[in-house]
């Protein structure tokens, strides 16, 4: 059994945007590591926020400081938000030209990168950025994951929530493959205190395919009122680095390797101090079966290029 490494443990955010800022806000509220390294090629930007932080440090039992890249490089959580974001309109899909590059460059940066570290991507489309990180930081591929649906699931349990009257964690549903359009949300087998979701009265008539997709452009909807999205990735992300630093083996949908569908998707896994230690594939019924199947061919398309 693995020790949990919280005391001592260090994590670095690539990036110090909307998602960056935000992720070190929400992880220096939470105390989840004892030192945060923040990031960014705009220097300016980087010592701003990183000035911004340490006044908030007051309330936390971590210090938080700007990283070189090489020293990002050795803590011991790396989360990369570094990426163009989609402006109102364009899909997370159409970032992928640009977000590799810059992923490319990141790595490169951090190299050698610490043997142990788990390296989180963020930035999007994040299926295919964890495929790049998997074959080109060095680390084992369970080393390295992707926030995935984590976020997609936290909105549709939200919807659910709303509609049964219970809390979002009673409510055991899952969005898997892609983060993003071709995201499926498995109804067939999704439930709450052990009761299939679909058999609530209060869901009878319920247009499963509206809420779908209502969870599915919630981003879009947050993008067109604000500019981006920010607090939901940071309030997983803080989450995520407590399951590392804290070896909670807790059950997430995430982006990994999945040797069933031969492609980086999103599906539950557990997550420890040593990153994933195993995937549990939800039961699906024909049409989400065949809905994965479409996505993990399209990350594959994309993925076979590098
Ligand atoms: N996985 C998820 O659920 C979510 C992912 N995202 C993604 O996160 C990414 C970041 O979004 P925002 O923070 O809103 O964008 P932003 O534009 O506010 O921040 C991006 C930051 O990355 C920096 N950057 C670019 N290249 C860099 C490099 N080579 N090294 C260091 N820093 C670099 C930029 O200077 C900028 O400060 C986007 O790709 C967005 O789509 C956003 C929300 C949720
Ligand atoms: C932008 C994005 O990926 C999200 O909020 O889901």
């Amino acid at each position: 059994m693995s020790q949990s490494r919280r005391g001592g443990s260090q994590m670095a955010i690539i990036g110090a945007g909307s998602v960056g800022s935000g992720i070190a806000f929400a992880c220096l509220m939470r105390s989840v590591v004892s030192e945060l390294l923040i990031n960014d090629f705009n220097a300016e930007v980087c010592d701003g926020q990183v000035l911004d932080l340490q006044d908030a440090a007051f309330v936390s039992n971590t210090k938080v400081r700007v990283g070189t890249p090489k020293e990002c490089g050795q803590a011991d959580i790396i989360v990369i938000t570094a990426g163009a974001r989609q402006r109102p309109g364009e899909s997370r899909d159409e970032l992928v030209q640009r977000n590799q590059d810059i992923l490319k460059s990141v790595l490169d940066g951090m190299q050698p990168i610490k043997p142990t570290a788990i390296l989180m991507l963020v930035a999007n489309p994040v299926n295919v950025l964890t495929c790049m990180a998997q074959k080109f930081s060095g680390l084992p591929p369970r080393q390295v994951i992707g926030t995935g649906t984590y976020l997609d699931s936290i909105r549709f349990r939200v919807a659910m929530k709303e509609r049964l009257r219970v809390s979002e964690s009673s409510v055991h549903a899952y969005v898997v493959g892609d983060h993003g359009d071709k995201q499926v949300a498995v109804w067939s087998s999704a439930t709450v205190g052990g009761k299939p979701l679909l058999s609530f009265e209060e869901l009878h008539g319920l247009d499963q395919d509206e809420v779908s997709h209502q969870v599915a452009h919630k981003a879009y909807k947050i993008i067109d009122l604000k500019g981006a999205t920010s607090f939901g990735i940071a309030a997983v992300v803080s989450e995520l680095a407590l399951c590392i630093t804290l070896n909670k083996l807790s059950v997430i949908p995430l982006s990994t390797y999945c040797e069933r569908f031969d492609a980086c998707l999103s599906f539950p896994v557990s997550l420890g101090t040593n990153g994933v230690e195993n995937i549990a594939y939800p039961e699906m019924n024909e049409k989400e079966l065949a809905l994965v199947q479409a996505s993990a061919e399209a990350t594959r398309k994309v993925c076979s290029a590098f």
